[in-house]
């Protein structure tokens, strides 16, 4: 009942700071009218919409699971390794009893973003669309991991602005093109060489390296030698433990 007690408190307090972070990031956001109760706003192509405050605050959820909620957002070519590494992570956060979500390009393109292809544009919304998601997940104190090329930089940063201060986490996975192709587990690389298939990353559509990733993985250790998904999945969990993402704030 205590516990319950302090857990409204803090979502009324959190329900203050609501309407400052309220459009953060949004573009086009204009006043449109005042209705007999509050004011109604225009959003992108959505009218006379208007933000419902007071749900249960992202810190209220962060004390129930003892995390921080956050995005880890894996970039990098095709058969760089983003899917395996984040699928190794998440069998080891879930190991240390902290809950999280995987979304995986290839995965989300069979239900959510089925719609898009892999034209400029569809890519831009592909990105935008999943950093939408993500931020909800986050924001309910998830740790969530999402795995897509996301070539676009441009498109990394907007996701970024969306999210709170240490809330994304750019995980770039480093890989030469050259080892991605010869590793090519779907036989993309050679379609594309082969000219069977267009607007392939990296071979005739760009990917924009990060320029400051919180986590560079690199293909090889020090000894050149090419390292295991397991050890890239542990570097990335030592992060998450020394930044304190694996801990709620102290109250
Ligand atoms: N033209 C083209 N370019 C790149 N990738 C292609 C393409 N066509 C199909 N695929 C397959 O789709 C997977 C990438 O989807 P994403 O949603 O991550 O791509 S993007 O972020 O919108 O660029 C990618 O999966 P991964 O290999 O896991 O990265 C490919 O299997
Ligand atoms: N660290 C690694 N060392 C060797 N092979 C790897 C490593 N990480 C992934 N692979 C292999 O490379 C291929 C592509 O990995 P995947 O995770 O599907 O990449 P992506 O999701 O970036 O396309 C798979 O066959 C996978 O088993």
């Amino acid at each position: 009942m205590r516990r319950h007690a302090q857990t409204i408190i803090t979502s009324v307090n959190a329900m203050a700071s609501c309407t400052v972070n309220l459009f953060a990031g949004s573009s086009a956001v204009t006043k449109n009218s005042q209705l007999s109760t509050c004011t109604a706003y225009d959003v992108g192509e959505s009218t006379n919409i208007k933000w419902h405050e007071g749900g249960v605050s992202r810190d209220a959820k962060e004390q129930l699971l003892n995390q921080k909620g956050c995005v880890l957002w894996f970039t990098g070519l095709s058969g760089s390794g983003k899917s395996t590494v984040a699928c190794t992570l998440e069998h080891a956060l879930i190991g240390e009893g902290k809950l999280t979500t995987l979304m995986d390009g290839d995965n989300i393109r069979h239900g959510l973003n089925s719609n898009l292809g892999f034209s400029s544009t569809d890519r831009v919304e592909n990105i935008r669309r999943i950093g939408e998601v993500s931020k909800l997940f986050a924001d309910s104190g998830i740790i969530t991991l999402v795995s897509f090329i996301s070539p676009y930089r441009n498109d990394r940063c907007k996701v970024r602005e969306r999210l709170q201060p240490g809330q994304f986490i750019e995980v770039y996975m480093k890989v030469p093109l050259s080892v991605c192709e010869t590793r090519d587990p779907k036989g993309l690389y050679k379609k594309a060489r082969s000219g069977q298939l267009k607007g392939f990353t990296g071979i005739d559509d760009p990917y924009e390296e990060p320029e400051n990733a919180e986590l560079v993985i690199e293909a090889a250790g020090p000894d050149g030698n090419l390292r295991r998904p397991e050890d890239q999945a542990a570097q990335i969990l030592e992060y998450l433990k020394l930044k304190g993402y694996l801990q709620a704030s102290q109250k």
